[in-house]
């Protein structure tokens, strides 16, 4: 709904084309926000945390990630090459000084009483026992990319994005991971690859291994020290309330009610193979009361879900189609013949060798299915380069790929390497649909057993080969933005 915007007869230049795409965008996205007497987007510390609220329809969601693409390709075509590492030095410097800053807690120590409140640089650095000419050359440069203010000279306040990470305790642990984990093992890939070779596969042979002196595998090493542990549960917290990972993906991004009406009788049964404690498989039987779940995850997971199940007040209709199991899949699937076998989030944490162990296990199991046995992988489906995905989504995305990778040794996949692990576990594994459910990071890729299969016959592996469902959510009114994807993994 760009209004009463009058577009241009010819944008003629690069420049103007992408100055004109963030015009565009920000109008509509601005519009909204004034039609639906929402806030507008600002530093000041009562500002909204997120842009768009929750709901916001698909249009807007995506005029919004069109501006942001659109902006920081202008950024990156008016710096020009010979800025290109001057501005890259900013980015490193914000996450020593972020790591800098919950080191002394400064976050917790400017005032948030009131929009206005602040305190000098003397007071701060003597509240945090830091040398104050420290602390003025850290706030100011961080309030380059809007943390903190200075409304007076000399005097620190709160924007809205340093009054986010005080008030919000799963925001700041989450920065914490990020400042003193995610970052020092992103700069150890280099040296990780020298000292076992770039094509190492072992879990304990990882970038995380040289950033943090262990020969522990990652969850190993968490597990040593309690602290880790909370501040990683905290981190997983915010990832999967962050709009990408959300488990109404799961729900709504799938037709689970279809699994009933081709039933002929009996509940359809999902297995969720490495399924936690239950979270999946409970959104699940929330919304399909028709369907029974037995979730899998590794014993001493399966026996804390199950006590926590117990313990919740999930009502009986829920618990009675509810069962844990203690299971290891890299061990043969022990539930024969289920409607569908559901793994969210595993394989990519698992190099192609173990992934292809864990598909492998499930096939036998599949075989014994009365009807065709499903199963259906939740995991990032990586974009091609330059296939209309804004490249503000998908460096997040690519940030996902590298970071399997230097913790896990894995990766994520794209289309072609999700065909060719699943043709390597089993001829017989076909991808029949790929789900794309609008605002998720993932998509759901729904595999059936070719019981026609002939060994030594060629599996084309051409795109387009499988039913690609883009986006559960209606379109509305276009906004021309040029833009045909709707990925959105912001949250
Ligand atoms: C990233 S979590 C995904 C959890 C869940 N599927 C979801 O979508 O929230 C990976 C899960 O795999 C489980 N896991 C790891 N190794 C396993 C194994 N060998 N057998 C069974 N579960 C395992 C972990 O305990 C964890 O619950």
């Amino acid at each position: 709904m760009p209004g009463k915007l009058t577009i241009p007869e010819k944008v003629a230049y690069p420049l103007e084309e992408l100055a004109w795409e963030c015009t565009k965008n920000a109008v509509a996205v601005s519009q909204y926000l004034s039609s639906h007497n929402l806030p507008q987007p600002s530093h000041s510390p009562d500002g909204p945390s997120r842009t768009l609220p929750q709901g916001t329809p698909a249009s807007i969601r995506q005029a919004r990630e069109s501006l942001m693409d659109a902006a920081l390709k202008l950024f990156q075509l008016a710096a020009g090459p010979s800025e290109f590492i001057p501005n890259l030095a900013p980015g490193f410097q914000y996450v020593a000084c972020l790591t800098w800053l919950l080191r002394y807690d400064i976050f917790h120590l400017v005032p948030d009483s009131s929009p206005t409140a602040t305190v000098s640089y003397a007071d701060l650095a003597a509240a945090a026992s830091v040398p104050e000419a420290r602390l003025k050359s850290i706030i100011r440069m961080v309030m380059t990319c809007a943390l903190f203010r200075e409304p007076s000279p000399n005097r620190v306040g709160h924007s809205a994005t340093s009054a986010l990470l005080a008030r919000d305790a799963d925001v700041h642990s989450w920065a914490s991971y990020l400042s003193t984990r995610s970052a020092p093992t992103a700069l150890a890939m280099t040296a990780a690859h020298d000292r076992f070779g770039p094509n190492s596969v072992a879990k304990n042979e990882t970038a995380y291994n040289v950033a943090f002196a262990t020969e522990l595998p990652f969850f190993d090493h968490l597990a040593l020290d309690p602290k880790n542990t909370a501040e990683f549960a905290g981190y997983m917290r915010n990832v999967t309330t962050s709009e990408g990972v959300n488990i109404k993906h799961l729900v709504e991004g799938y037709p689970w009610a279809d699994l009933s009406s081709s039933q002929q009788e009996g509940q359809p049964l999902i297995v969720d193979v490495g399924g936690s404690t239950g979270n999946a498989a409970i959104a699940l039987a929330k919304s399909f009361p028709s369907l029974r779940f037995i979730v899998q995850d590794l014993p001493d997971n399966a026996n804390a879900g199950r006590r926590a199940a117990a313990a919740s007040s999930l009502p009986e209709q829920i618990l009675s189609r509810l069962t844990f199991q203690g299971h290891d899949f890299t061990e043969p699937q022990p539930v024969l013949g289920a409607d569908v076998y559901l793994l969210r989030m595993i394989l990519h944490d698992w190099p192609d060798h173990v992934a292809v162990t864990i598909l492998k296990n499930l096939v036998p199991a599949m075989l014994e299915a009365d009807t065709k046995s499903k199963l259906i992988i939740m995991d990032t489906v990586l974009p091609a380069p330059n296939r209309g995905v804004p490249s503000t989504v998908e460096r997040i995305v690519r940030v996902r790929d590298l970071t399997m990778m230097q913790v896990f040794n894995s990766r994520e996949r794209d289309l072609d390497q999700w065909r060719a692990l699943l043709a390597e576990a089993d001829g017989r594994l076909r991808l029949r649909r790929v789900m794309e459910p609008f605002g998720s990071a993932m998509s759901l890729l729904e595999v059936e057993l070719d019981l026609n299969w002939v060994k030594g016959e060629t599996i084309e592996s051409k795109e387009g080969q499988e039913e690609v469902v883009v986006g559960a959510e209606e379109e509305e009114d276009s906004l021309d933005s040029g833009e045909d994807s709707n990925w959105d993994i912001s949250g």
